[in-house]
């Protein structure tokens, strides 16, 4: 049946190509950028073996807006099983992300869309404000030019604190400290879900087993703090307590509103967001840096474009946000060749042709905006980081069927507006208050831990940015 399907030869009888995905990091490469070679070698539709089931990865055009934006193809049971479950400890279980049933899941998205309105984000800004704010405090312990910061681990602690507060209405205060487990429980559950760790060896190996025990405890931590949270909102609500309206109110609600729902997939959704909410916007910003850092013609650029529209102003506006238009182009452009969820997959409906192809009707078709993003036949320099690509009357503009970090269609990331006035106002508010510059020597190494990282984080140094150097607002 899928014989026709050009890809690598079976390596092994039993696992087929599940190698190439579990070898990626030993290789110094992650599965990104194999497939980003088999796709060059194969072609825009080729096939691997994953155990005993075939993969199609696609990165044509027709093929995408087919599977994510027009034909109602849904997502694929078999892999999106693996988030729901990590080494049997049920995780993401049945939330959005997760979730493969159309109909329970246009459910959930109908209560859970008003939590994520532009009116009601705007009204979070001086949250957000207040919570990135807490980042600049810290990162001046470290402003002396000499001690590198990780700017990773200080982007993780920012996001985890802003989502638990503008969120779920609770003071983690991770970057004051150190030890705080939830970042590295969030870091091991995302590993513990990658592909790579399906290997029947990590499945099973005694070689494994502190590892397969960490990922399992971090999953029961963050799942009995969803538990702890929902049950003092529920009682909350039912004192008449006064609560905000946030993410997590609508995630009680959807419990009254949807009597199908039980207690297990309200936690679902809980982690959904504390896991999806925080890692992502972290990572974004992290490559943001890195890319800014190694081409400070474009991080003057930026600068300039800060200093322009907010000067020393102490609060960033929804408004402000909007008009730091280099920003955005920065935003978009890392999220080009960094996006933190490389791809998606959708189960075929219906038999059809892909570049020629026949694709049986229940494939598995892997859609990978990291992939098209870099060939170069979509893109003008693909690797090259040029922000000025998505100005808008840009004639190497990419195309939102090669482009869509945030995927497209109804099950578009929900959470895209709230990441793009995180992610850049912690990018404002950074290049606002400091001079920053990579320290020289760092390795780094890209690897995909679910989402792209970098392997050893990304150390800076910084310098206080003089006031008088900027326009006061
Ligand atoms: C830069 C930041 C982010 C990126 C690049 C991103 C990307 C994505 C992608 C690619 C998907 C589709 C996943 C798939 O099909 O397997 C997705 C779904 C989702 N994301 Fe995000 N995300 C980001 C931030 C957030 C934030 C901050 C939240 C919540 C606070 C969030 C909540 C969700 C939810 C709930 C879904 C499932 C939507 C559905 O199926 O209805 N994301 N995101």
């Amino acid at each position: 049946m899928y014989d026709h399907i050009p890809g690598p030869e079976r390596t092994s009888f039993w696992t087929g190509n599940l190698n190439y995905i579990t070898s990626a990091d030993k290789e110094g490469k992650h599965l990104g950028d194999l497939l980003l070679d088999l796709a060059k070698k194969y072609g825009h539709t080729f096939k691997l073996i994953l155990i005993s089931k075939p993969l199609v990865v696609s990165v044509n055009q027709e093929a995408v807006k087919e599977l994510l934006v027009t034909g109602g193809h849904k997502k694929s049971d078999d892999i999106y099983k693996r988030a729901s479950k990590v080494f049997g400890n049920r995780c993401l279980g049945n939330g959005l992300v997760t979730e493969t049933n159309i109909e329970k899941w246009s459910l959930k998205r109908n209560l859970m869309n008003p939590a994520f309105k532009r009116e009601y984000l705007i009204e979070l800004m001086s949250q957000f404000n207040e919570c990135v704010d807490k980042l600049i405090v810290q990162l001046h312990k470290f402003a002396d030019d000499k001690s590198p910061v990780c700017m990773m681990t200080q982007f993780s602690r920012t996001t985890l604190d802003v989502l638990s507060k503008v969120a779920f209405d609770k003071e983690v205060n991770s970057l004051e400290n150190d030890d705080h487990q939830f970042p590295t429980a969030i870091r091991r559950i995302l590993d513990g879900m990658s592909l790579k760790k399906l290997s029947p060896y990590v499945q099973n190996s005694p070689t494994y087993w502190f590892y397969r025990r960490n990922v399992r405890k971090s999953v029961e931590l963050i799942r009995e703090t969803g538990k702890t949270w929902i049950k003092e909102r529920i009682q909350a609500i039912n004192n008449d307590e006064t609560v905000h309206n946030d993410i997590l109110t609508h995630t009680v609600k959807m419990m009254g509103e949807n009597t199908d729902l039980d207690f297990e997939e309200i936690i679902d959704d809980f982690c959904t967001f504390f896991i999806a909410g925080q890692d992502t916007i972290s990572t974004a910003t992290t490559f943001a840096v890195m890319f800014l850092g190694q081409n400070p013609d474009k991080m003057k650029k930026l600068v300039d474009d800060i200093d322009t529209v907010v000067g020393s102003k102490a609060k960033i506006e929804y408004n402000d946000i909007g008009k730091m238009k280099y920003l955005d182009m920065v935003w978009k452009e890392t999220l080009r060749l960094y996006p933190p969820s490389i791809s998606t997959v959708r189960v075929t409906e219906k038999d059809f042709v892909i570049d020629g192809i026949n694709i049986p009707c229940g494939t598995d078709i892997n859609l990978s905006t990291y992939i098209s993003s870099r060939l170069p036949e979509f893109n003008d320099r693909p690797l090259e980081f040029l922000p000025e690509r998505f100005e808008p009357d840009s004639p190497i503009k990419p195309s939102i069927y090669t482009y869509y970090p945030f995927t497209l269609g109804p099950r578009i990331c929900l959470g895209q507006q709230f990441a793009k006035i995180e992610g850049k106002l912690i990018l404002a508010k950074l290049f606002q208050n400091f001079e920053v510059r990579l320290e020289p020597g760092q390795p780094l190494h890209v690897v995909l831990e679910s989402t792209l990282k970098l392997k050893d984080g990304l150390k800076c140094l910084l310098v206080p940015r003089l006031k008088d150097k900027k326009n006061d607002k």
